[in-house]
Formats: C-alpha cells, sequence, structure tokens
C-alpha cells in the first residue's frame, strides 16, 4: 500500500524493503550506465587531484624553507616556483573534472528523473477510482514532485559528495599513515571517539526538535480551529479561552526549544573544543616528531590538513548518508506508488470507436459495495435493461444509490455481484477505454478547465475542427452567449478569465458530449435549480442530445423527466419502483407518488 502509517516495531524491517526497492530506481539508470560510469571516472579524478593539494602545499612549505641542499627525490619540484605552477595545474585540472562531472551527472538525472515523472504520472493516470476516492489524492502532487526533488538532489550531489568523501577518507587515511604511523594513531585515538558521541548527540538533538515540530503543529491547529469557527468562538465569547489555550502550547514550544538549544550549544562547543584539542595534540606530538628527525615541517603541514580533510570528510558523511536515507525512503514511496494495481487500460493507442456499439445496457442482479466499506451493500440486486436509444431516469432520495450506478455503468468500479452487459457482451469484453470511450457524461457541477472556451468544448473531440466545434456550440444553446463575449470561443474561462454561470457551465459541458457524439450519455441533473431561461435552454439542448442515444438520467426533479421512456425508483440500493410517469403516479403509497406531492408542495 502507499505510504502507510508505520509503527514503530515495523521500521526496521520496512526500511530494509525500501533500500530493496530503491534498487529499482537503477532500472532507470541503466539505460545511462556508459555514461554515469564516465561521470564517475571524473568524480574520482576530482577527488584525487583535490587530495594532491595538501601534499604539495607541504612541498610548498618544504620548498620554501629547505636550504638548496635539500633534492626531492620524489617529485623532482626543487624550487617553490616549480611547486606553484603545479598547484596551479592541480587546480585547474580538478575545475575541468569537477565541470564534467557535475554535467555528466545532471545529464544522466535529468533523463531518469523525467522517465521516472513521465512512468509515474502515466501510472496514477491509469489507477482506478477507487485510488483517487481515498483522501490521500490531495496530496499526491505535493509529494511526488516532494520526492521527486529529493531524488534530484540526490542524484546530482549527494551521491556524488558521498563518493567523494569516501574517496578522501581512504586516500586520506593511507597519506596520513604514509607521513607518519605514530601522529596518524594519535589522530585516530580522537576521531572515533568524536564521532561515536556525535551520533549520540545528533540522534538526541534530531528527536528534540521533531518534539518542537510536533508541538508547533499543535499550535497551528488552535490557529486553523479558531479562525476556521471564528463565528463560533465570538457567538460563545470563548476568545479568552482560547487566547489561554494558545498562550500554553506556544509557551510548550519555547520549553522544548530551548531544551533543543541548549543541547545543541553543548554539541557545538563540544565539536569545537574536541576538534582544536585533536588538532593541538597532532602539532605537539608532530613537532615533537620533528624534533626527533622522524618528520619534515612540510610533511607536518600536509599532515594536518590531511587531517582536517578526512575529518571534515568524516563529519560530512553523517548528514550525506541521512539524506541518502531520505532519497531512498522518496523512492520507496513513489515505488508504491507504482505497485498499486491499475485497471486495464490500454493507453498506447487512442481510444477506438466502435462503430457496430449500439448501447444497450443491462444489469443482471447487480449487487455492489465500495471496496473501503465491503459491510454496507450500496447496491442490492438490480435487474435493469436500457435498450438502444432508450431513456431511462434514476430517482430516488439522497444517498439511494443513483450516482453508485452510473459508476459502474462508466465501469469506475466492478460489481461485487452479478454481471453488466453492453449489447448483450460482458462489459468485461470491451477493452475499458474504448467502451468509455462511447459514452459521454454531462456531469451535476460542471468544472471547466482554465483554457479558453474553445478548449473546453474541444475536451471532446481533442481532433474536432472549427466548423463542428461552432456546430456543437450551438446545438447546446451555448453558441449565442459565447458570442457574446468579445473574445468568442477563445475568451479564457476560470480563475484567470471569466467565470460562466451554472447554466452557461452545463452548456458547455453539453457541447462538449454533443462532438463526442457518444453513443451513451450519462446526466448528472444539477440539484441547484438554474434560472427557468437558463433551465429552459440547458433541457432543450439535452433533449436535443439525447435524440437517437441510449441515455440515463439522475433526476432531482421529477418536472424534467414526465417524457422518460422508463422511471426506476431506488430506495436503499434497491429498485423499488419501474415504469413510466403516468404509471408511477398511480401507485397509491409509492415512493415516486409521494415523491411528486412532496415537490409539488415544496414548489
Ligand atoms: N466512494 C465511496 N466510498 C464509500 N461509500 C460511498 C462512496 N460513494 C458513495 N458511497 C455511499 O454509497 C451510498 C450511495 O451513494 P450515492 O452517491 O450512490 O447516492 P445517491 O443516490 O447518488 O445520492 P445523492 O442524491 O445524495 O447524490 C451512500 O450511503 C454513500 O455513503
Amino acid at each position: 500500500m502507499f505510504a502507510p502509517k508505520r509503527n514503530k516495531k515495523e521500521k526496521v524491517k520496512v526500511s530494509k524493503q525500501a533500500w530493496k526497492k530503491a534498487l529499482r530506481l537503477f532500472a532507470y539508470l541503466k539505460p545511462y550506465s556508459g555514461k554515469f560510469s564516465i561521470g564517475l571516472v571524473f568524480l574520482l579524478l576530482s577527488s584525487l587531484a583535490s587530495m594532491v593539494f595538501p601534499g604539495l602545499a607541504g612541498k610548498l612549505v618544504d620548498a620554501g624553507t629547505s636550504t638548496g641542499s635539500e633534492q626531492d627525490s620524489l617529485l623532482n619540484l626543487d624550487n617553490i616556483n616549480d611547486v606553484a605552477l603545479a598547484l596551479f595545474l592541480i587546480f585547474g585540472l580538478n575545475a575541468i573534472f569537477s565541470f564534467f562531472r557535475i554535467y555528466i551527472f545532471n545529464d544522466v538525472t535529468e533523463r531518469m528523473l523525467a522517465k521516472l515523472r513521465q512512468d509515474t504520472y502515466k501510472h496514477l493516470l491509469k489507477l482506478p477510482m477507487s485510488f483517487f476516492n481515498s483522501q490521500r489524492v490531495g496530496e499526491l502532487n505535493s509529494r511526488i514532485s516532494a520526492d521527486i526533488a529529493l531524488l534530484q538532489e540526490a542524484f546530482t550531489t549527494v551521491l556524488a559528495e558521498f563518493i567523494r568523501q569516501i574517496i578522501i577518507i581512504v586516500v586520506g587515511l593511507a597519506l596520513l599513515i604514509f607521513y607518519s604511523w605514530k601522529l596518524t594513531l594519535i589522530m585516530m585515538a580522537t576521531l572515533p571517539v568524536m564521532i561515536v558521541i556525535a551520533i549520540f548527540f545528533g540522534k538526541f538533538i534530531k528527536k528534540l526538535s521533531k518534539k518542537t515540530q510536533d508541538k508547533v503543529s499543535e499550535s497551528n491547529v488552535i490557529v486553523e480551529e479558531t479562525f476556521t469557527g471564528i463565528a463560533n468562538v465570538k457567538s460563545f465569547a470563548n476568545e479568552f479561552f482560547e487566547i489561554a489555550r494558545y498562550t500554553k502550547s506556544t509557551n510548550e514550544i519555547r520549553k522544548i526549544a530551548m531544551k533543543g538549544a541548549t543541547w545543541r550549544g553543548g554539541f557545538a562547543s563540544f565539536i569545537i573544543f574536541a576538534l582544536f584539542g585533536s588538532i593541538v595534540l597532532v602539532i605537539w606530538q608532530g613537532v615533537l616528531l620533528k624534533e626527533a628527525g622522524e618528520i619534515k615541517i612540510g610533511e607536518l603541514f600536509s599532515f594536518i590538513l590531511y587531517s582536517v580533510f578526512v575529518g571534515a570528510s568524516f563529519g560530512g558523511t553523517a548528514d550525506l548518508f541521512a539524506r541518502i536515507q531520505k532519497a531512498v525512503g522518496a523512492t520507496e514511496h513513489l515505488f508504491d506508488l507504482m505497485d498499486e494495481t491499475t485497471e486495464p487500460l490500454d493507453i498506447s493507442q487512442k481510444a477506438q470507436k466502435l462503430d457496430d456499439f449500439k448501447g444497450i445496457i443491462e444489469f443482471k442482479n447487480v449487487s455492489f459495495h465500495y471496496p473501503s466499506r465491503k459491510n454496507h451493500e450500496v447496491l442490492k440486486h438490480i435487474d435493469l435493461k436500457i435498450d438502444h436509444g432508450q431513456n431511462l431516469a434514476i430517482v430516488g432520495p439522497s444517498g439511494a444509490g443513483k450516482s453508485t450506478l452510473i459508476q459502474l455503468v462508466l465501469r469506475f468500479y466492478d460489481a461485487s455481484e452479478g454481471k453488466l452487459l453492453f449489447d448483450d457482451k460482458p462489459a468485461e469484453d470491451y477493452k475499458l477505454n474504448n467502451l468509455r470511450n462511447q459514452m459521454a457524461v454531462v456531469p451535476q457541477e460542471v468544472i471547466l478547465f482554465g483554457g479558453t472556451i474553445r478548449e473546453n468544448i474541444a475536451y471532446g473531440d481533442p481532433e474536432a475542427s472549427e466548423e463542428e466545434i461552432v456546430e456543437a456550440a450551438k446545438k447546446a444553446n451555448a453558441l449565442e452567449f459565447i458570442e457574446r463575449f468579445e473574445e468568442g470561443l477563445e475568451t479564457i474561462v476560470g480563475e484567470r478569465g471569466v467565470q460562466l454561470s451554472g447554466g452557461q457551465r452545463q452548456r458547455i459541458a453539453i457541447a462538449r458530449a454533443v462532438l463526442k457524439n457518444p453513443k451513451i450519455l450519462i446526466l448528472d441533473e444539477a440539484t441547484s435549480s438554474l434560472d427557468s431561461e437558463s433551465e429552459k435552454l440547458v433541457q432543450d439542448a439535452l433533449d436535443k442530445l439525447m435524440k437517437g442515444r441510449t441515455s440515463i438520467v439522475i433526476a432531482h426533479r421529477l418536472s424534467t423527466i414526465k417524457n422518460a421512456d422508463e422511471i426506476v425508483v431506488l430506495k436503499d440500493g434497491e429498485i423499488v419502483e419501474k415504469g413510466n410517469h403516468s404509471q408511477l403516479i398511480k401507485k397509491e403509497n409509492g415512493v415516486y407518488q409521494n415523491l411528486n406531492e412532496l415537490q409539488l408542495t415544496n414548489s
């Protein structure tokens, strides 16, 4: 499952799995493995080049302090100018290596991430409605961008840095031993101790800052609650109570944050003291060794520089490792999403038009419960046939299962029991996208994209010509209001453009459906009534659209379905009445008759 909340005991196990999952990322790296290896070579070269610096700097010192009789047999650099020149050369080479290392790693990473982004998006689009119905969808977008950003950082900088630090530690330690094993032992006696203490302290401090974070979110909840429910706060005259609650909570934040600050301060002083302490120790012992003639002054200088390099790398690896772990976590989240089961959609090609498809729909003893609520039967033993070109209306009280029935027709969900047939063939026999391509929905709440009116209509058929779009707008009774806008079809709708009325939005949705020219039409009537002029235009457009197509209408106002071929009354997931208006209205004490009377008295 996707990002399940884990308890502490599971954590170790899951993190092992996370590492395993992260390995799947290498499948994305594989096509570029050659390039990546070249990047690694540049990384190796630039790291080694930077390791030459302390050694040469020592030579520089020795060259400056030598009497001229001391020849350097190793590098044959006997004067200060040669050493300085060599240093410049090394830095120049390092600059070139680093450029290519960064360029190549970024190139490989961006290619890899582009593919990963595309695959994730593709996969998400193929997930079933049950996935999108769960709450976590709201955070999906930010999660994906945050997770991918972490991976980007990991592959462009963190991984390279980590490898560089390891190279520095290994090569540095070897060089330290080469210069003086005695001094290396002294240095090593302090360093590991520091690391153990640093890790221990670090974990403790992290816990404290997590606690502070939790407290901060707690206090934010108070702010959010009071301001969203400000009318409640004021009407109950509870300002005093809320202020006391907030004061208490923010004071707690301060206390915990200060506890954290004290420990952090202590930690910093310890590191400073221990670090300088160990450097002083090394210098002191080094000078003694020099007096004894075991080491040259330049070598001591190099030794100290190497110690600082190695020490800094040791210190840096813990943080880098933490960042790698974070990236591994992010990868796990992404692959958890990728492991969610998709609908059997074939997105390798455009959905097809099925020319001889008639649009006959049949429910055979269908029962259904939502996957998230297994013991709540929403539809019970539905038997229903809607013939080609027939107009079926569904009515019933709120929560009766009307929308659910339609979701089954759209195959957003599969029946838990029974069969759904299209043109007498089981629904599963059709390719899912081909089947959906035969349907169009005019929903209750029309949500338009933030583009032009033209784009919104063309969503019904992205390849439609200008004439077809205009014709569809005309049929949907939408053209007259569109033409009243200065920019006509090019008018931008939504937040950054004009706001359309409910009736206008519906007519655009109808135009979209006209353009799609479906065999099956699904209408979810708007619950909030439009003004009578608008309603007439919408109804008229719908009547035209329904002609010659199988249509299912969820009706909230009975006045609109008097002419329906068949009306089905749903109650608690069961069909309780069936017939046309004149038949149902006569049924004494029937649900339909009651609904009719209720609406007459309300209107
Ligand atoms: N995604 C879902 N997950 C779980 N239960 C759901 C889901 N959608 C609807 N339900 C439940 O299924 C039942 C039928 O809901 P449905 O939306 O089909 O009713 P409706 O007749 O269309 O109601 P309304 O007229 O109010 O829109 C309700 O009890 C509802 O709580």
